[in-house]
């Protein structure tokens, strides 16, 4: 049996915080948190689901809304697909039509309430941003330099992978970069090649390829665990272990990889289609390349020289 198709929104106000409402104790998943939305009905897109839902539930008019992630989860009772949708523009003012409670929360805060299991990589997706940057030592002397402008350049998440530094180097390395992260409210995940320093505070790890297939569950205690991805039982092994989010790559022909064997889009969208991760698009693109990687699924995009200039 086809899976049903759910329309999910993912509605903020000017504060950015995101609003959710409760399910009610007699429907499916009832008495847990959810984000507005509904089932796609006959002879409807999943685009007019959505705006029908959000008016109906909500009464507001969508304007305009672009897919966040689509999450296929198999519940013991029914199998569902969620097509959830970042709203980007609406008119009205949200009320609550059928009765439901709502709140708007920050999404940082999202993770202290109870959602169905398949929220959980949604959950993920809200919170993380469009971009994310890899700051490589090929030249140790720009590190800092190359920090300062991917954060002017207002990028949030960022990635060190420092694989040729010494771990004393990397050590007076993070007490530098990680304070100036937090300044600039982004975070900062170590690549899992990088000599370890120790008593160093950053904001996660990054796993490579290999790395992630050797860990059996999402390491412990980190605020966010991601991985390399270049095919699909890396990305289906991300997903079994719970991994945050994933970068898929090379998406189109890189100088950083010459060997490396091309996805290109349709592939990249093929396989991102199959897994309930966000999917950061990797290899040989720039940050005007967002709107191609969304439509292709993406969560967003990662690089190494795409945010430097
Ligand atoms: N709307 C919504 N549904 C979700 C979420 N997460 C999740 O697993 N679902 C599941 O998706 C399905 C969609 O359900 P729904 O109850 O909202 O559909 P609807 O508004 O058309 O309901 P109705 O039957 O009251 O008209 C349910 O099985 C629900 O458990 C979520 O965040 N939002
Ligand atoms: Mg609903």
């Amino acid at each position: 049996m086809s899976p049903l198709q759910v329309a999910v929104g993912v509605v903020k106000n000017s504060l950015g915080e995101v609003l959710i409402s409760l399910r009610h104790d007699k429907l499916h998943q009832g008495g847990l948190w959810e984000f507005p939305g509904g089932k796609v009905e006959a002879e409807e897109t999943v685009g007019q689901a959505l705006a029908r839902e959000l008016k109906e539930e909500l009464d507001i008019t969508v304007q305009a809304a672009m897919p966040l992630i689509t999450i296929n989860h198999q519940y013991p009772d029914l199998a569902v697909q969620l097509c959830v949708f970042t709203v980007e523009s609406y008119s009205g003012t949200v009320k609550s039509c059928e009765g439901q409670p709502f709140l708007w929360v920050n999404p940082d805060d999202l993770v202290n309430y109870a959602f169905p299991v398949a929220n959980r990589p949604i959950i993920a997706a809200v919170r993380l941003p469009p971009y994310y940057a890899i700051l490589d030592d090929a030249d140790p002397t720009l590190l800092l330099v190359n920090l300062d402008g991917i954060l002017e350049n207002g990028i949030k998440l960022i990635q060190a992978r420092l694989k040729t530094l010494s771990a004393d180097a990397v050590k007076s390395f993070l007490e530098q970069a990680y304070p100036l992260c937090k300044t600039y409210k982004a975070s900062l995940l170590l690549n899992s090649s990088v000599k370890q320093a120790e008593g160093c505070e950053v904001n996660g790890l990054h796993l490579t390829s290999v790395d992630l297939l050797a860990c059996r569950q999402r390491p412990d205690g980190k605020q966010w665990v991601g991985a390399s991805c270049h095919n699909r039982e890396e990305l289906r092994h991300a997903e079994k272990i719970g991994v945050d989010f994933v970068v898929l790559a090379p998406v189109l022909a890189t100088p950083t990889h010459p060997d490396a064997e091309i996805l290109g889009w349709d592939h990249f969208a093929e396989l991102t289609a199959q897994i309930n991760l966000p999917v950061y698009a990797l290899g040989g693109l720039t940050q005007s390349d967002l709107l191609v990687a969304r439509e292709a699924g993406a969560q967003g995009i990662a690089g190494i020289r795409a945010f430097l200039g």
